[in-house]
């Protein structure tokens, strides 16, 4: 079997689909025509980053706003935020006394480029960004009881080695009925790659997410379902 791995610094080629053409007619017909004005902007204005790559998919931000929605959300919690695209859609789709707890390690991107569209879109208020760790946050989240059962939504886009140590912990936060999503879980198409072919740097990510996928699947707290949308996103809904 031959395996490609699709380069990411293009919006137009990030699927995992047959074609590009057939991403970018996604995109082009159901996608970006409700893409709303601010998150336009936060992706224009994140496309000359060099790591332009790591920004959530648009395809992919279109269904996390739907599930928002469904169940919704009005508590949320964000784990990798770049400059914010994830965390702008979620910030315009929560009512006005929505609260989202968004980490992440380094919050230069968000500063730089995420934050002066934030500020313009009206819903600052909404988002409490702490430049850390994911770990230590949801440890801390835990020590205060009224926090378990309280969270409506989460989704969770950075290291991809930790996913499983985050699942543990949000399997407390969530509320019966919340959701969960996690981004990558196709790691640009390298968990049915043979190990020898996978580009080295993708290596890890690729044995962790593999791991993680098996371990969804077998996770009776949750409902599942693995969908190719951008480099493949895992929504789990908790069901006990
Ligand atoms: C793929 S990007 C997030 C993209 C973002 N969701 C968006 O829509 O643009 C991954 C982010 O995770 C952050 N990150 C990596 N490891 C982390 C960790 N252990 N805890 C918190 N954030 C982390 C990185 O700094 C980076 O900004
Ligand atoms: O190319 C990437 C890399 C990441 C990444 C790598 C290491 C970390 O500790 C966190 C994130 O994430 C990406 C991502 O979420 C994406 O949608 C595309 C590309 C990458």
């Amino acid at each position: 079997m031959e395996h490609n791995l699709k380069k990411e610094s293009d919006p137009s080629q990030k699927g995992l689909l047959q074609s590009d053409e057939l991403y970018q007619y996604i995109l082009e017909t159901s996608v970006y025509p409700r893409e709303l004005e601010p998150l336009k902007e936060l992706r224009a204005a994140t496309a000359s980053h060099p790591r332009s790559q790591m920004a959530t998919a648009p395809d992919a931000g279109q269904l996390m706003t739907m599930l928002l929605k469904l169940v919704d959300a009005k508590k949320t919690i964000e784990f990798g935020v770049f400059t914010g695209y994830s965390l702008l859609l979620t910030a315009l789709t929560i009512p006005e006394d929505g609260k989202i707890v968004a980490v992440d390690v380094n919050r230069e991107a968000y500063d730089q480029i995420g934050l002066p569209i934030i500020k313009k879109a009206g819903v600052q208020h909404k988002i409490d960004l702490i430049e850390s760790e994911a770990l230590p946050v949801l440890d801390k989240l835990l020590e205060h009881y009224e926090n378990e059962g309280s969270f409506d939504f989460a989704f969770i886009d950075a290291d991809k080695v930790n996913y499983w140590n985050y699942h543990e912990r949000l399997m407390k936060l969530l509320k019966v009925g919340g959701i969960v999503v996690y981004d990558n879980t196709l790691w640009g198409g390298t968990v049915v790659m043979p190990e020898e072919l996978t580009p080295e740097y993708m290596k890890q990510g690729r044995q962790a997410t593999i791991e993680l996928n098996k371990l969804l699947a077998a996770d009776a707290r949750v409902q599942i379902s693995h969908a190719s949308l951008g480099d493949g996103i895992t929504i789990c809904r908790r069901i006990n």
